[in-house]
């Protein structure tokens, strides 16, 4: 298990990370999202042990992480940091004896790696000679290669097209399997597909963190509210709740003191309805409801 406790950083006068606690376990895959700018990468950083941190503290397994417990953690920073004019599959072995695997073995982990992101047949191309996206993979593999203790994974799904996204997804949820994931993403809807566990920060702060079950449990209930007739304005008059949007006969609101079974007569009494809806909250409503 990894985890942060009180987790602080300061550039200058500036916090960028402010006394987060979070808990990344074995078997789940964590998602850490937050706008640009809310510390993620910078908590990262700390995680993994590359970035000091002002006050705070890293855990593995409930005690101080060590630069040998750190060796073991597979990381995929923001800046990357692959060789550019290197091999794909020598790039791949370097990195594997770098972590101590004899060079048979290295090679080996090398060829399997490629071989899973569909890459085999580029293993003596340059990264450099690679898209975009296949770059990312070879990231990605580079984090696996020494069959990691932990993963960090600074947004390993920005620029990957629908396919690639699928091969991360499956990976992640085959290495979530045995060790603790934590992945940071703008993209919630994968986040939403694939994570257990969710935290969210802004301005630094953990602003809500727990199962995506349990965030969608706390949230508010919307309801999605279809009128007769071509303009649904009125709705906006009724006592108890709060209207999110209003599109002609269609209205998405949530109720902010009405009971629930008030709602449909309350509706009723005023105009005519066809239809009443309880939505459940995606993540991203959740993010914006959490962060604004
Ligand atoms: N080395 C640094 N020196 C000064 N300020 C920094 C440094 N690194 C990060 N910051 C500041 O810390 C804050 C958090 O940045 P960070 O990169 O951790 O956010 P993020 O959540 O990863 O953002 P994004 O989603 O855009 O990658 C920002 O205001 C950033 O400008």
């Amino acid at each position: 298990m990894l985890s942060a406790h009180a987790l602080t950083r300061d550039f200058g006068e500036r916090r960028a990370v402010d006394r987060v606690d979070l808990t990344v376990r074995p078997g789940r895959i964590t998602g850490f999202v937050g706008a640009n700018g809310a510390g993620k990468t910078t908590t990262m950083r700390m995680l993994m042990g590359v970035l000091g941190p002002s006050s705070g503290e890293v855990r593995w397994h409930g005690r101080p992480a060590t630069a040998e417990d750190r060796r073991g953690f597979g990381y995929m920073p923001e800046e990357r940091g692959l060789y550019p004019r290197m091999k794909l599959a020598e790039q791949l072995a370097f990195f594997a004896r770098l972590h101590g695997a004899g060079r048979s073995e290295a090679r080996a982990r090398a060829g399997e790696l490629l071989e899973f992101f569909d890459l085999g047949d580029r293993a003596d191309d340059l990264l450099d000679s690679l898209s975009l996206g296949n770059q990312q993979r070879v990231q990605i593999a580079a984090a696996l290669v020494h069959r990691p203790t932990a993963l960090v994974l600074d947004e390993p799904f920005s620029g990957l097209d629908p396919h690639a996204v699928d091969a991360m997804l499956e990976l992640l949820q085959r290495e979530a399997g045995e060790i603790p994931v934590l992945f940071s993403s703008h993209q919630l809807d994968l986040v939403e597909r694939i994570c257990d566990d969710v935290v969210v920060l802004a301005g630094g702060r953990v602003v809500s963190a727990g199962s995506v079950d349990d965030l969608r449990s706390q949230e508010t209930p919307s309801y999605r509210v279809e009128v007769v007739g071509h303009d649904a304005g009125w709705v906006r008059d009724l006592a108890g709740v709060r209207v999110d949007s209003i599109d002609a006969s269609v209205v998405r609101l949530r109720l902010a003191g009405l009971p629930p079974a008030e709602l449909v007569p309350a509706l009723a009494a005023r105009g005519g309805v066809l239809e009443v809806t309880r939505v459940r909250p995606s993540l991203s409503e959740i993010f914006r409801e959490v962060t604004r």
